[in-house]
């Protein structure tokens, strides 16, 4: 990366290598993508859940829970921070608001893994070439991507959050699957048939994949 605006990277003195000793356990980003109502949400919670259980270090990081802070939409930031300000940091669904709101994903998830931490995303993240550079930011191995491949008539059954009615009806614009893209992954490391088997059994395949990596050891 070019460097002309007088920043330097510092080594930390604690390495990575000494977080993951203490921990028992390397850091790496496991990162779920797949269109609403797939299960993206489900999947990293309960697998989030199983690892504490074994006293593990994980975090979730969640579509709709970013988007209310780090990455909130204009209208939400508009009454602290003014006009020029919400329209400039504030992010939406377009194509590069997206594109902007993975990369600031990605970079927190990579703060996370290298803190030792298992760090799960939940984030539709459409593009193919947003995720991409993502993983090219990471070390071989720690970016694990997790098609979470559940047909969209089955979401749109679902449609927990009513949203899927919403952009039929012609009351949301660009939603994902219905009038904006979705491009899944060439070459994930896990895809999951999420529309067949209960939560926990595709946690296990998660799990099964982390062990055989030596990622964790249960
Ligand atoms: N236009 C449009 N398209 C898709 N999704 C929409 C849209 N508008 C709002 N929502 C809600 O936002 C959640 C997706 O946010 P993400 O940050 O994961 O999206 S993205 O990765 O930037 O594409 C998504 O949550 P999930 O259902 O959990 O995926 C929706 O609740
Ligand atoms: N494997 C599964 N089998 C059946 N229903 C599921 C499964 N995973 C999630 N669900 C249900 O589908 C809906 C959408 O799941 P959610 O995790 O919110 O998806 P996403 O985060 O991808 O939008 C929720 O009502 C959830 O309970």
């Amino acid at each position: 990366m070019t460097n002309d605006t007088n920043v330097t990277w510092h080594e930390h003195q604690v390495a990575r290598s000494d977080r993951e000793a203490m921990k028992g356990h390397k850091g790496c980003v496991v990162w779920f993508t797949g269109l609403s109502g797939s299960g993206k949400s489900t999947l990293a919670n309960t697998l989030d859940h199983r690892l504490h259980g074994h006293r593990l270090h994980s975090a979730v990081l969640d579509g709709d829970n970013v988007r209310h802070a780090l990455n909130a939409s204009p209208s939400m930031l508009r009454s602290v921070h003014g006009d020029d300000f919400a329209e400039r940091f504030g992010l939406g669904f377009s194509a590069i608001d997206r594109e902007e709101n993975i990369r600031r994903i990605g970079a927190v998830a990579q703060l996370f893994s290298q803190a030792g931490i298992i760090a799960l995303t939940a984030f539709i993240s459409p593009y193919r070439q947003d995720r991409d550079r993502v993983r090219a930011t990471m070390a071989p191995g720690e970016f694990i991507e997790v098609f979470v491949d559940t047909p969209i008539e089955i979401c749109e059954q679902r449609d927990p959050k009513g949203l899927y009615k919403k952009a039929r009806a012609g009351e949301i614009k660009g939603f994902t699957g219905i009038d904006d893209p979705y491009e899944q992954p060439l070459s994930p490391e896990l895809t999951l048939y999420a529309g067949q088997k209960s939560p926990g059994e595709l946690v296990d395949e998660v799990i099964q994949y982390l062990q055989e990596r030596e990622i964790v050891r249960l």
